[in-house]
């Protein structure tokens, strides 16, 4: 992958695949991309994408936002009515602890974080055991949305599960949100479509600045009136696009030109994974796609220790989540076999017992290294 300099140099980046850049094939299509104004749905680009992604999704509408945070956020406010309600979903969900808490300000919503007991993914039973019934009991926030993330850390969750969530939401009246920013990965790793994950919801979110390498955007679609009142929500919270040809062309070259390779991003981490497994590194989960999730406290190790062992290895890392995209080369892969190894035996030397939170699967100051100060 040539980058433009090495200060954006994605070869050794393993922190996560939202650090992918444009390729020169997205930025040569620049030369013909449209100037209209989003906010006035005149730009020919960002009409082509929404088009395309009604087109992909089988939904009535598509909104093009600026990030994921937004496109869950408003999603979800926009098909909530009136509080007190709650939102059901997977304890590690991102919509729960990684969008700023978003849920509670814009929403007033309660959440309800869900263990899966099968420790990988939510099934109907952890649903139909959790969720708070609409009965008219004033104690309760009922359930009125169940927010599911597929991939969740890199995991797929089974379309027949899916299904059966799906069925029980709507005999209960209950809306279905799809945090979708790595739906494609589920979609090229199983074969299922990505209109046919999609029927099972009422909103869902898909990105395209992360495994697919578009620098900026996420799209949200769903039925026409609700895509509406979040394209109002989206311009309250100052997320109206002027002319944002040039980042919606990118983006369509994105889905065109980089899907087929998130195969090589998922074989590079199911070949990581195997290689941890190879060398009694625990992992936290499957390898589904294109994550490999360290079990850091099992091992006993100081994702701390792994970042800096990888900066040694001039590998970018930011805590046991190790990511995998399009634009890692073959040499960076074997240098993080290196890495590991010498974490691993790190830890037999030094096991680190501290219990730290599991709230996040990065280390916030090596990810802040690389932020504005
Ligand atoms: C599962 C998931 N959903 C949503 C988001 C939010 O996307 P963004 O960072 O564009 O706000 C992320 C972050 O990349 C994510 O990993
Ligand atoms: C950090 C987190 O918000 C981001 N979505 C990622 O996966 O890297």
């Amino acid at each position: 992958m040539t980058v433009h300099n090495e200060k954006f140099s994605t070869h050794n980046e393993f922190r996560s695949d939202t650090f992918t850049v444009p390729t020169k094939s997205m930025l040569n299509a620049l030369s013909e991309c449209s100037f209209g104004d989003a906010v006035y749905n005149e730009d020919e680009n960002t009409l082509r994408l929404e088009s395309k992604m009604e087109e992909i999704t089988g939904k009535e509408a598509a909104l093009f936002c600026v990030s994921g945070t937004m496109s869950n956020q408003i999603g979800l406010r926009a098909i909530l009515q009136q509080p007190p309600y709650s939102i059901l979903c997977d304890y590690r969900a991102h919509v729960f602890l990684h969008e700023a808490g978003g849920l509670a300000t814009l929403s007033q919503a309660m959440v309800h974080p869900v263990r899966p007991a099968n420790g990988d993914y939510l099934t109907l039973e952890d649903v139909a055991e959790n969720f708070t019934e609409d009965d008219g009991d004033i104690h309760a926030a009922p359930t009125k949305v169940i927010s599911l993330e597929n991939t969740l850390h890199g995991i797929i969750m089974p379309i027949e599960e899916i299904k059966r969530i799906s069925e029980f939401a709507r005999e209960h009246g209950i809306h279905m949100h799809l945090d979708g920013a790595r739906l494609w990965n589920a979609s090229v790793e199983t074969g299922v479509s990505i209109k046919e994950y999609c029927q099972y919801f009422d909103t869902v979110s898909l990105c395209l600045s992360k495994s697919l390498g578009a620098p900026v955007g996420s799209i949200l679609v769903g039925e026409k009136q609700v895509i509406r009142k979040a394209n109002h929500f989206k311009k309250q919270a100052g997320g109206g696009i002027r002319q944002g040809g040039m980042l919606s062309l990118m983006a369509i070259h994105a889905i065109d030109e980089n899907l087929e390779k998130l195969h090589y991003a998922h074989g590079l981490a199911k070949e990581i994974g195997d290689f941890c497994n190879q060398h009694s590194i625990y992992l936290e989960s499957p390898v589904d796609t294109n994550f490999v999730f360290i079990d850091i406290k099992k091992n006993r190790m100081n994702d701390a220790v792994l970042v800096q062992i990888g900066e040694k290895h001039a590998l970018k890392l930011m805590g046991g989540r190790l990511a995998f995209h399009f634009q890692l080369s073959r040499e960076s892969v074997e240098s993080l076999k290196q890495v590991l190894l010498e974490c691993k035996a790190y830890a037999i030397e030094h096991p680190f017992t501290k219990t730290v939170s599991n709230k996040k699967f990065y280390n916030y100051e090596a990810l802040s290294k690389a932020l504005p100060h």
